[in-house]
């Protein structure tokens, strides 16, 4: 008699890919995990918006005749399945008498939609997931995260881990407004016509360069190549045709202006950007840049919805309305270009 079918109910919460760039351990239940194992059952924890608590996982089981979800996407096995890396990269680390299990920086760095990056998660006994319109209840994973290392420290300021996503800069002490936190040679300067300057230049970076060049956010719907993500996430508007990189810099979040905390001025002459607190900044407190100055188009440009005080909070269903549109129009364009 052939298996069973197991399909799990997943509903990904805002901050999931906060928790999961953070390599966050995860608690698994080792009662749930035996159940898990022998294929008979499924359960997966799941993320609750912005409360990072730990509370009991929930099981989602459905028959494979009467799956009941309202179904927005189906993954095939082949989907499913996260080709270009393997499993191992996630290792079951034996602590106390918890499974516990990381997701290490290098999942996150093989672009994987979070749904594959769920797929390491879970380990494999999993035919199928499916994506409900209307979020099942949400209960978490989480309990007191480590706090993560800082990435550098400046005079000024480290990078480390944000609420907002991935790295952001957090003032190390109290900065006056006014202040020059940051002065950056690029490590990229090129004309941005998206003739293949920029490639050149990649190209032309010392190994070690490269190496730290790969290590910064990309949003990767910008961009089939990977490299040319990451330029896109990365790069500063220098002058009318060229735009530059700058390793550091690159690590600033961004809110609206009104509520941004640093400017910027980029000084030929000298080689160097200026970044200059615009208001006071607590110790502690994240230092803002504004990226753009309309936030509807911060999605499409950098992948994300702008949670600062002056933008509207969307529902989630809003977001999702809007996620699709925007990552359907890319997918569009880059077909185009090829
Ligand atoms: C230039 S990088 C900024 C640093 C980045 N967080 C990192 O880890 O290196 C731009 C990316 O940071 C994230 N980001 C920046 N500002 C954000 C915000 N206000 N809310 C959510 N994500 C943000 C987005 O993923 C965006 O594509």
């Amino acid at each position: 008699m052939a298996a069973a079918s197991v399909y799990w109910q997943v509903s990904l919460a805002d901050d999931y890919l906060v928790w999961a760039s953070q390599s966050v351990p995860w608690k698994w239940n080792p009662a749930k995990l035996n159940q898990k194992s022998n294929g008979a059952a499924g359960f997966l924890h799941k993320i609750s918006p912005g409360t990072g608590k730990s509370s009991t996982p929930s099981i989602s089981q459905h028959s494979a005749t009467t799956p009941q979800l309202s179904i927005e996407e189906k993954l095939t096995p082949e989907k499913f399945k996260p080709s270009p890396i393997s499993t191992s990269l996630v290792t079951p680390e034996k602590q106390s008498n918890n499974g516990i299990i990381s997701i290490f920086d290098t999942v996150f760095q093989h672009r994987l939609s979070p749904i594959e990056r769920l797929a390491i998660l879970t380990g494999s006994p999993v035919e199928a997931i499916f994506i409900p319109d209307s979020p099942p209840e949400i209960t978490t994973t989480h309990e007191n995260p480590p706090p993560s290392p800082p990435l550098f420290v400046t005079e000024h300021f480290e990078a480390r881990a944000s609420p907002k996503g991935g790295y952001g800069a957090f003032a190390i002490q109290n900065i006056a407004a006014g202040t020059g936190i940051l002065s950056e040679p690029p490590l990229i300067n090129c004309p941005d016509d998206g003739d293949g300057h920029f490639y050149q230049a990649y190209e032309g970076l010392s190994a070690d360069d490269r190496k730290a060049f790969l290590k910064l956010a990309s949003w990767s719907k910008i961009d089939d190549d990977r490299a040319t993500a990451i330029w896109k996430t990365n790069r500063f508007r220098l002058d009318q045709t060229n735009s530059g990189l700058f390793l550091k810099a690159a690590r600033f979040n961004h809110a609206c202006l009104a509520q941004s905390s640093c400017c910027y001025q980029w000084d030929p002459a000298s080689n160097q950007m200026h970044f200059t607190t615009t208001k006071d900044v607590a110790k502690g407190e994240e230092i803002t840049i504004s990226y753009a100055t309309n936030p509807d188009l911060l999605y499409e440009d950098y992948g994300f919805f702008c949670d600062c005080k002056a933008c509207p909070t969307l529902s989630s269903g809003e977001k999702f309305r809007r996620k699709c549109e925007v990552e359907s129009k890319l997918r569009t364009e880059l077909r185009r270009k090829w």
